[in-house]
């Protein structure tokens, strides 16, 4: 099984996170608060990396971390991750969608009322011991408009809340369909209507290049009055626009969780303005949150480590759990078969099929044509996983096609893995048997049945009587043993045939020239696999 992993955990996450992790016998360090040179020194043994909002993942911190398998992002925005230096990497990230949801939502819908009624601006003058009462007449959310931009997880969930307190809603999400928007009580708008018509404006899109300053001084001269709430990304909201439009009164007030910069600047123009609320990314802070989202990452991790699906696996293949155990079986076979056709192949690779007959082609195979992908590439000694491997497949000019049949003709399941170029391809087909045994069940059209591990030599040669003789011996002078050998040929009249063998020692160099001297032997092709010959 696994060795024991070492988990670097740099933004703080809750107990039972870390506790999920060393039950499971990984080493867990944390280093909070380290950036720069000094992240780069933590990480360059680690093989995961716990990270919150405060760790910026980039490309750097992905070359100087050659054992990392896993990112785990205890929260849900990961726009302070490089998804693409990871994938480039082969490093998986994942994240915790689910988990501070209901806080972030519940947090959004307090900010909203805390600005509408300056709760904070109140507090903080009776703190000081004076009865501000006359200074303060609130608007009531009541009977107002919600304008809602992005309506994923956390703005269904603060649609639900605030439809309940007699909101209406309008909405704006280019990716949501008007039916998910309606059962929710909420009408789908363009971008302009959601701003001119909404009394309360909340935001809660990730941060992208596309979202970036999504609204700034154009927008909020639109909304021309009423609350802005953001409790998705800093970034979403040009910060400056925001502070001179509650300055000029172009807005009655806004509350702020998130800044484009964080840990926030003292200069930042929002603290200076009063009807502006803030607090220091408080969304997900609440120990239910805190505990969802850090044990949904201590098993996503885990299920890195032990080569299993990760659930919220952003740039990777992920698979559903209870389909699983079905699968993976097919995960290594597949890289096999892959394996087993690249190294078999003497043209260059500008293509791979991979096809799925009978059973397997019911199920999800991404995640196994992944690994054929990754079996091709590995004996090309490309640094390939199954997270990065459709992306070298693509970088390189590879074309790479899947096929399925639910018909299998003699096996219950067959996987084949097709290399090639224009002038010639090679196929390999694998199946299970009694589902679980690899076997290898057609080479380049020949029928054989070789377990394919450990040392193997693949010859093509005539069928001739003492041919096999003769490759034994030649095997036996250099004390190579055989573990178990197929021969197969295309038809009885002493033409072509191919022979496999499984080994138990590796071949010295000079076997190869023995068996080719021998013109009966037109080809070998030695084969190293995972695990060593029975
Ligand atoms: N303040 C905090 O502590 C927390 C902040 N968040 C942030 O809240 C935001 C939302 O999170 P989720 O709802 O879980 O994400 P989500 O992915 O479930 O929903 C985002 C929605 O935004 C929509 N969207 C994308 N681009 C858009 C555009 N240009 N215009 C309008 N809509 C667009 C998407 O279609 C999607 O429906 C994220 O930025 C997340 O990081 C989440 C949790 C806590
Ligand atoms: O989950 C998110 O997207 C959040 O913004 C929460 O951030 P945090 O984990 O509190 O740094």
């Amino acid at each position: 099984m696994i060795t024991r992993m070492k988990v670097l955990v740099t933004d703080p996450i809750d107990d039972a996170g870390l506790e999920r992790l060393r039950e499971a016998g990984h080493e867990v360090e944390t280093a909070y608060d380290v950036t720069g040179d000094a992240l780069l020194d933590a990480v360059a043994d680690a093989n995961a990396l716990v990270v919150r909002s405060g760790t910026e993942v980039t490309d750097a911190v992905f070359e100087a971390a050659s054992d990392l398998v896993i990112v785990g992002r205890a929260g849900i925005g990961v726009d302070n991750i490089d998804i693409d230096a990871a994938t480039d990497h082969g490093v998986i990230v994942a994240n915790a969608p689910e988990g501070n949801v209901r806080a972030a939502a519940e947090h959004t819908v307090a900010m909203a009322f805390a600005s509408a009624r300056s709760i904070p601006q109140a507090h903080a003058r009776l703190k000081t011991g004076e009865w501000a009462k006359g200074d303060y007449l609130g608007t009531e959310l009541n009977a107002k408009t919600l304008g809602i931009v992005g309506l994923g997880r956390v703005g269904q969930e603060v649609a639900k809340r605030l439809d309940g307190i007699g909101m209406d809603l309008v909405a704006y999400d280019p990716y949501i369909g008007e039916e998910r928007a309606e059962r929710l009580g909420a009408k789908l708008v363009e971008f302009e209507a959601c701003l001119e018509r909404a009394d309360f404006l909340t935001v809660h899109t990730p941060l992208t290049p596309e979202t970036e300053d999504l609204i700034s001084t154009e927008e909020l001269e639109l909304m021309g009055g009423g609350y802005l709430v953001n409790c998705a990304r800093g970034g979403v909201v040009d910060e400056d626009a925001l502070a001179a439009a509650v300055e000029d009164g172009t807005l009655d007030g806004a509350a702020i969780d998130v800044f484009a910069d964080e840990p926030v600047s003292p200069d930042n123009p929002l603290l200076d303005v009063d009807d502006v609320v803030v607090t220091p990314h408080l969304g997900a802070s609440t120990e239910a949150a805190q505990e969802n989202v850090a044990t949904s990452i201590a098993d996503q991790i885990d299920a890195a480590f032990n080569g299993e699906p990760v659930m919220n696996a952003l740039n990777a293949p992920s698979v559903d759990k209870s389909a699983f155990p079905r699968i993976r079986p097919y995960i290594d076979l597949a890289e096999t078969a892959g394996k087993v056709a690249a190294q078999l192949l003497d043209g260059r690779i500008s293509n791979v099929e991979v096809s799925y007959e009978g059973d397997i082609a019911e199920e999800d195979i991404e995640l196994v044509t992944a690994s054929a992908l990754k079996g091709v590439f590995e004996p090309l000694e490309w640094q390939v996983n199954a997270v990065n491997a459709p992306r070298i497949a693509e970088e390189r000019g590879i074309e790479v096609t899947e096929s399925k049949t639910r018909q299998a003709e003699d096996f219950q399941s067959l996987v084949t893995v097709t290399v090639g170029n224009d002038d010639e391809s090679l196929s390999v087909c694998g199946t299970l048997f009694a589902g679980e045994d690899p076997r290898i069940v057609r080479i380049d059209g020949y029928r054989v049945d070789a377990i394919p591990h450990g040392q193997m030599l693949v010859a093509r040669n005539y069928d001739k009587p003492g041919v096999i003789g003769f490759i034994g011996t030649v095997l036996g002078e250099n004390d190579v043993n055989i573990a178990g050998m197929f021969n197969a040929r295309r038809s009885a009249d002493g033409g072509e045939a191919l022979t496999v063998y499984n080994l138990d020692d590796p071949i010295p160099e000079e076997v190869s020239e023995k068996l080719l001297a021998d013109e009966r032997i037109t080809d070998v092709k030695y084969l190293t696999l995972n695990g060593t010959a029975e």
